[in-house]
């Protein structure tokens, strides 16, 4: 250094040289400064751009022309063209990442139509502007809803929006609406759909470039009078539209398809649909995602998967990754339905003293002496609880459970109603199928329940407050419905119906009755007007004497002779045949308080052959106001292998008709007034009635639920007569197969229609 400054003081003038010195003393300030005067500049510019770029932006950004220009290709440096890959599918995201950042949401409301004689586009400028005020209070401090657009399908671009989402620089996430009529004849709607199309199967592009939308719904007008059914084409064009959105979104339907017939009831579905769509909006509004979904428990029996389309599928991203972290999550979520128990505070039963039910003898002094420490019936973390929560079956408190059945989703789609609304008028997609004991104590051989409930005949458990087991399973009900919203063919009136219960199946797995305090429970249930069909069977004939009249109770009459009783039903009870034959006697007397119902379950080289003339004497003994014949169901389990059965064991419908024939000649032999009444081929099932629901010639067998819970309300004595419903309809009598017209029959693929559906009933998982 010494050698450097004497080097330029030799020939550099004496100024600069004081200058190099002074660097020398000063350069550590010098440069700090300098650092600190270059970085506020640098901020200040930034600050003054950015500030520029907010306040001009356009909701929907010019970005998209760009876009475009890129879809038809990039151009080399040498002018030549080269396929551009549009990126922005189906992303394994987080889900956390497909919400919008709270703090900064702004919903952006698109309602795209079509319309050749105009009706579409007078609805779509009405829905509009409902849509603008109901979405007004619908945001909060966090999320904003901007003015939804109206847009017209024959004067857009479809580039714009159906290749990819609008891009806008602000965080602005689209939610698209669509309004469409549908016409066999050749308009725009045809081009539209060509368009989905190819997008979805252009090279070029993702299969999902839709999917940064917040979610999509479609409603379509159509006209019943010249399009009946969907077969025929009804609403055909939104149809195809909703699939095809479903595959560009990657499953982003947020709420079912809704439909709607212009000349008759449009209004009052759009009027449903819009309500369901502004529920879906507040739940993104609140949490930023359209929540989770699963296309049916995923048990194999239970689960609708395999009636799909493999392509129509449609599950959100966001709800795939929700329907795994379900089932990762499930003890937890099931400790949320075990949570509204702990807080409620007070139950409506005393429940300070443990309870002991003895149910395996009937003298009232040989009281079991309670054990030291009484044990939860299903405890978290038991095979017992995994297993049943495998199946589908979320557990409410320690012995409850509820499920949403295989009958519920099909009418859900429009697929069809089980054989009791054939028969009584339920809608299943409004039925809920629960149980306040998952024990029982049989071991049938036909039950789908696998062999996993626990079996005992004496209560010997914790036992849940009614209130609490009446509040989780309806919690749970509604929350496995609310997963469906985003399966295909789901239709918007039905599942706005199903979220109001309106019957309640106590079948489910074990036994009802083992419950001590079934009373109050089916009281909540007519609280609510909630009917209640209760099964039991028949082995507790203490509790069947004192429970209190539900709308249909029924009894299982597996067998008509002890011997074949003790093989089918495998019972615990060593008394099971005097347990059996004494519940018959308790039904007689109730006949006149209530509907009474015998359930016969043929299985084939078990309780069929040469047994009809021992069933007509039960039927003799009981009286039942009814007499359902059901082929079992196979459900093709190991359990049901070990229990020794087979597909041989499951009769053809034509064999059920036989059996049921020959009953019926048995029971006029008899002299005693009864009918076939009614069926249900699909599920292979058989009504025969007594004469006390036939008027004027025309068979009654359907129920006036309103009627029944004003007798119940009156607190008068009523009979099953005074709750008498309408005439069955006629498709559903005797002879006229029991397929409710104005559903759709859907075959499963690769199944013979008539071996299975017709013949040996579909497997539908379900007795109840
Ligand atoms: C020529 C023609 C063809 C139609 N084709 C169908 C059809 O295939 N399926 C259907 O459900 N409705 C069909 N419709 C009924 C229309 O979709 C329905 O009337 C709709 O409300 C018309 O809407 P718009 O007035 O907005 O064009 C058709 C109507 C016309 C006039
Ligand atoms: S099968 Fe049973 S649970 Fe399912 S809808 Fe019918 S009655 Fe309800």
């Amino acid at each position: 250094m010494a050698h450097e400054t004497w080097v330029f003081r030799s020939w550099l003038p004496f100024e600069i040289a004081d200058i190099v010195a002074v660097w020398h003393e000063y350069r550590i300030p010098i440069i700090l400064s300098t650092f600190t005067i270059l970085m506020i500049f640098r901020t200040v510019l930034h600050l003054r751009s950015s500030r520029g770029k907010i306040s001009h932006t356009p909701p929907i950004s010019p970005s998209l022309t760009a876009q475009k220009g890129n879809l038809l290709g990039d151009k080399k440096a040498n002018g030549e063209k080269v396929p551009r890959r549009i990126v922005g599918g189906l992303k394994k995201r987080k889900s956390s990442e497909d919400a919008v950042q709270i703090g900064s949401q702004k919903i952006q409301l698109l309602v795209f139509f079509s319309s050749l004689t105009g009706t579409t586009e007078k609805t779509a400028k009405v829905f509009r502007e409902g849509l603008a005020k109901s979405t007004q209070n619908l945001g909060d401090a966090t999320t904003t809803f901007l003015e939804p657009q109206l847009l017209d399908l024959s004067y857009i671009d479809y580039d714009d929006y159906f290749i990819t989402a609008p891009k806008t620089e602000e965080e602005t996430r689209f939610f698209y609406l669509l309004l469409l009529p549908t016409y066999n004849i050749d308009t725009v709607l045809d081009n539209f759909l060509e368009h989905l199309q190819e997008t979805h199967n252009d090279f070029r592009v993702d299969t999902a470039p839709l999917s940064t939308l917040l979610g999509y719904s479609v409603f379509g007008f159509g006209d019943r009078g010249g399009w009946p059914t969907e077969e025929e084409g009804f609403c055909s064009q939104a149809r195809g539209v909703d699939k095809w959105l479903a595959k560009l979104t990657g499953k982003k339907r947020a709420f079912p398809l809704g439909m709607g017939d212009s000349k008759t009831n449009a209004a009052e579905r759009l009027q449903e649909w819009k309500e369901g769509v502004l529920d879906v909006l507040g739940h993104i509004a609140r949490t930023g995602g359209l929540g989770e979904g699963v296309v049916g428990s995923g048990d194999a029996v239970e689960s609708d998967v395999e009636d799909l389309d493999e392509d129509d599928e449609v599950l959100s991203d966001e709800q795939n990754v929700a329907q795994r972290k379900t089932k990762l999550q499930k003890k937890d979520g099931l400790n949320d339905l075990e949570d509204i128990g702990s807080t409620l505070n007070k139950s409506s039963v005393d429940l300070s003293e443990p309870l002991e039910v003895d149910f395996t003898t009937y003298s009232k002094k040989s009281q079991p002496t309670a054990p030291a420490t009484i044990k939860e019936m299903v405890p978290k973390n038991s095979p017992t609880y995994n297993a049943l929560t495998k199946q589908g079956y979320s557990i409410v408190g320690s012995h409850s459970g509820v499920k949403i059945c295989r009958w519920t989703k099909s009418a859900l789609r429009g697929r069809g109603s089980c054989y009791k609304y054939s028969f009584y008028g339920i809608a299943s997609h409004q039925c809920m199928e629960t149980t306040p004991s998952l024990s029982c104590s049989n071991k049938c051989v036909f039950c789908w329940r696998h062999g996993t409930n626990p079996v005992g005949t004496t209560w010997r458990w914790v036992v849940d407050p009614p209130d609490m087991i009446f509040a989780g399973v309806k919690a749970g009900h509604y929350q496995k419905i609310k997963m469906m919203r985003g399966v295909p063919g789901v239709r918007a009136e039905r599942f706005a119906e199903a979220m109001r219960i309106r019957h309640c199946a106590l079948s489910l797995v074990g036994e009802p009755i083992f419950y001590p305090h079934i009373n109050e429970f089916t009281a909540m249930l007519h609280a609510e007007h909630i009917s209640s069909f209760l099964v039991c069977n028949a082995q507790h004939p203490d509790q069947l004497a004192t429970l209190k009249p539900v709308t249909q109770l029924y009894v299982s009459i597996d067998a008509s002779n002890k011997e074949s009783l003790r093989k089918i039903d495998r019972p615990l009870h060593r008394d099971f045949w005097e347990r059996f034959n004494r519940c018959l006697d308790i039904l007689r007397e109730r006949r006149f308080e209530q509907r009474t119902v015998f359930r016969l379950t043929l299985v084939k080289g078990f309780n069929i052959e040469d047994e009809a003339e021992g069933y007509a004497a039960l039927i003799e003994k009981g009286l039942p106001c009814f007499v359902e014949v059901k082929g079992v169901t196979y459900c093709g389990t190991s359990s049901s292998a070990g229990a020794g059965l087979t597909m041989q064991n499951v009769p053809f419908y034509e064999e059920v008709c036989s059996f049921v024939e020959a009953l019926n000649t048995a029971l006029a032999k008899r002299g005693l007034k009864y009918g076939i009444a009614a069926e249900h081929a699909h599920s292979c099932c058989i009504l025969i009635a007594s004469e006390r629901f036939k008027k004027d010639g025309k068979w009654r067998t359907r129920i006036d639920y309103e009627r029944f819970f004003e007798c119940l309300e009156s607190e008068e004595t009523f009979k099953p007569e005074d709750y008498m419903g309408p005439e069955t309809p006629e498709w559903a009598t005797w002879g006229n197969g029991g397929f409710d017209p104005r559903d759709e029959r859907v075959f499963r693929k690769g199944k013979n229609k008539v071996a299975l559906t017709e013949s040996q009933g579909e497997v539908m998982g379900d007795v109840a």
